[in-house]
């Protein structure tokens, strides 16, 4: 034993939230990706746990530099800025695709109970967002939507995203082998379930917005409460804030930005895969919180615009997914809570009743 250091070692969890009884963990993934078994063990468990209780968690040294995650913001500001009709013409066609743009209030997510009222909620309070779908590309018949006939920066837009959704798709591997290992199943268990990568990045841009809509609206928000629907979410926001997640107690907690880490949720899947072991947490975006001791601050009458950066996880979509070994069976008096499905029917069904 070398001295007092070894206590230190691995000790991956600190906390990023803690507060009515919603406890999100910082986790260092740097021992998951670099560690011994011993500390990969320790992270599986981490990230595991993290998705049993709250649903969601913070990864740092996750692999993916922040020079990456700055020029993927930059390329995605860019594409925002351009003319309406230029991402007009990109827009987004149908479910089965989930590719292109979605204009200002065109998507309004609802609990999948109000599917009947997805017009009457969309009219009411329409999401103040706008985004661009991008699936895994060169798949038959779903092309994406890239501006790259526009013009060179389109071009280089469509090198970016491409690069970046292979960057995310490996990096979803390695967390669903964390998960592996905290589930007591082989760490290799999933991978043939993700290894197509059948995902989906979405670029997210709230514009700038006048303060007086959120303060004549006290419903009004910038992305509505809902949960994600794949296996897990991988999830970059810029310092704005807003993101806020839904605790045990019904309210909704600022999941506040942490410089360079990736946000990451279980999605509705991976909880119905896991017999609902694992959590999948309802969240939504809402106008930036209020600075804690600044008082020149409120002098703007507009909010600035938030970008964020959401990576869509899901098992392959021809993968069959029902109940994983371990949570359930006679021995634990636990039945399987959900018939199985098809990982791609599962998401097109979800999507149908969003847009
Ligand atoms: O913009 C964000 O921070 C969250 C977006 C989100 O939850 C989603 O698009 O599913
Ligand atoms: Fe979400």
């Amino acid at each position: 034993m070398a001295g007092n250091l070894p206590q230190q070692e691995c000790k991956p969890v600190s906390t990023g939230v803690d507060k009515d009884n919603l406890v999100i963990p910082l986790i260092d993934f740097g021992p998951f990706l670099n560690g011994t078994p011993a500390d990969k063990h320790s992270v599986g468990i981490a990230v595991t746990e993290a998705f049993k209780t709250s649903g969601f968690l913070y990864l740092k040294n996750h692999g993916i530099p922040p020079s990456v995650v700055s020029r993927v913001f930059a390329s995605s500001a860019r594409f925002f800025a351009r003319p309406q009709a230029e991402k007009d013409s990109l827009g987004w066609t149908t479910p089965q695709s989930n590719r292109g743009y979605v204009a200002r209030g065109r998507e309004k997510l609802t609990r999948p109970d109000d599917k009947s009222n997805v017009q009457a909620l969309r009219s009411a309070n329409p999401d103040l967002k706008e985004t661009m779908e991008i699936g895994r590309d060169g798949v038959e018949g779903l092309p994406n939507r890239w501006p790259d006939h526009i013009d060179d920066e389109g071009k280089d837009f469509k090198q970016v995203m491409q690069s970046f959704f292979q960057t995310c798709k490996e990096l979803h591997t390695q967390v669903m082998r964390a998960v592996s290992i905290g589930m007591n199943l082989p760490e290799s268990f999933f991978d043939e379930f993700v290894d197509a990568g059948d995902n989906n990045l979405r670029l997210l841009h709230y514009p700038p917005i006048p303060r007086s809509v959120f303060s004549s609206n006290p419903d009004q928000v910038r992305a509505g409460e809902h949960s994600d629907y794949g296996s897990l979410t991988l999830l970059f926001q810029d310092a704005r804030g807003g993101l806020q997640v839904r605790s045990p107690k019904g309210t909704f907690i600022d999941a506040t930005p942490i410089p360079d880490t990736i946000v990451v949720n279980a999605g509705d899947l991976l909880a119905r895969w896991s017999n609902d072991t694992i959590k999948s947490t309802k969240h939504r975006v809402v106008e930036p919180p209020k600075p804690a001791n600044s008082e020149a601050e409120d002098s703007s009458d507009m909010y600035p615009a938030r970008y964020s950066i959401a990576y869509f996880c899901n098992p392959n979509n021809d993968k069959f997914i029902e109940a994983l070994p371990g949570t359930y069976g006679e021995d634990l008096h636990i039945p399987k809570k959900y018939s199985g499905i098809t990982s791609g029917d599962y998401l097109v069904q979800r999507l149908t009743a969003t847009y």
